[in-house]
């Protein structure tokens, strides 16, 4: 058994210890066991899983899996941390705040032989998986992605880092891009931000992908995508799946951590990863230079 440790207790660290409670039956994360927590604030027991300190998470030597699942501000140094410590990682999304930082994560845990996993459950939802088969071999001519959000507390970073998500939709339905401009409007007393950004395929065509988070603006993405065939305005509807998007995720390390994924799938989401954190990056750097 694989002893694992949840560190961080919000919205995605209880959903955690619920799943590694009750793994889905016959899938490899039946073979993790959740030895604790680690959390900031003392809280004692979890869902009747015990709070450890970090120390012991990092020290024990039947804690052998850390699941980061706090706020995008800490997961570069906890990351580092577990994996400097022996420990296979996985860390919900975004793994860094930079790509330098994700570059230099993804060598360590290679030197270290641990698995590193970037959770991406936005690409586990029906409506995604849908979606790419009715996008796929269709030839796109110009699109659009809006979010749209209530606002984010404090420590997730520039949105075009907390917003990976829709980054990584346009980019697994459109294959690599290029950033042209990017600009972000902020009004911090009324918690409200617009980030807009203009991308291109590698055929040069453009999408537009906006960010956009506010009181009242209730989580939603709205999509325009015009392909020489036809014009996609809304996202397939389509019942929700019975496995929940955080169980799915889990499966999937589970899988990475008894080596039963390919090597050149592991190299295909690696490069993904980083390409996405390349492109967030690059957002920050061109919206922060047009303000
Ligand atoms: N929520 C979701 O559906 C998804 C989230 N993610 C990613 O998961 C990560 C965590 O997101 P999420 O769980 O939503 O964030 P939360 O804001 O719910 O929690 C983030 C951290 O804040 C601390 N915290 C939580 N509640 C409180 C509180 N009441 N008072 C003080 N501190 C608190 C916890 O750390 P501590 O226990 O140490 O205090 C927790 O790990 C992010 O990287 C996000 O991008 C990715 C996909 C989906
Ligand atoms: C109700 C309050 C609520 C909160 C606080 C919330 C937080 C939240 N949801 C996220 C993603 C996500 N959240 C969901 C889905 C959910 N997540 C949920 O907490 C619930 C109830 C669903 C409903 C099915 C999905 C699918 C993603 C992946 C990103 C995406 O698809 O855009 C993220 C990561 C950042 C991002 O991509 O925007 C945060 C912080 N989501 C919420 O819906």
């Amino acid at each position: 058994m694989l002893g694992t440790v949840v560190v961080g207790i919000g919205t995605a660290g209880r959903v955690r210890i619920r799943d590694l409670l009750s793994p889905l039956s016959s899938s490899a994360s039946e073979k993790m066991t959740v030895k604790g927590f680690v959390s900031r604030r003392s809280l004692g027991e979890e869902q009747g899983v015990k709070q450890i300190s970090l120390e012991e998470a990092l020290n024990r030597e039947d804690i052998e899996v850390a699941i980061v699942s706090t706020e995008n501000t800490s997961h570069e140094d906890q990351i580092r941390r577990f994996l400097e410590a022996g420990k296979h990682v996985c860390v919900e999304y975004p793994m860094a705040l930079s790509y330098t930082a994700a570059v230099d994560l993804w060598d360590l845990a290679q030197q270290k032989g641990k698995v590193l996993h970037e959770e991406h459950i936005e690409l586990l939802t029906a409506d995604f998986k849908q979606l790419k088969k009715d996008v796929a071999g269709k030839n796109i001519e110009e699109g659009t992605l809006h979010f749209t959000g209530g606002p984010l507390q404090g420590g997730f970073g520039f949105p075009s880092f907390s917003g990976i998500a829709r980054l990584t939709w346009l980019v697994e339905l459109f294959g690599e891009l290029t950033v042209k401009t990017a600009s972000l409007v902020e009004e911090k007393e009324n918690r409200y931000m617009k980030l807009t950004a203009q991308l291109l395929t590698q055929d040069q065509r453009p999408l537009t992908w906006i960010e956009e988070r506010g009181p009242g603006l209730s989580r939603a993405k709205n999509i325009n995508f015009r392909f020489d065939t036809c014009t996609m305005e809304q996202l397939p509807i389509v019942p929700r799946e019975p496995v929940g998007l955080f169980m799915q995720d889990l499966n999937l390390f589970a899988q990475k951590l008894l080596g039963q994924v390919p090597p050149a799938q592991l190299q295909a989401e690696r490069r993904r990863i980083l390409h996405c954190l390349e492109l967030a990056d690059r957002i920050q750097q061109l919206s922060q230079e047009s303000a």
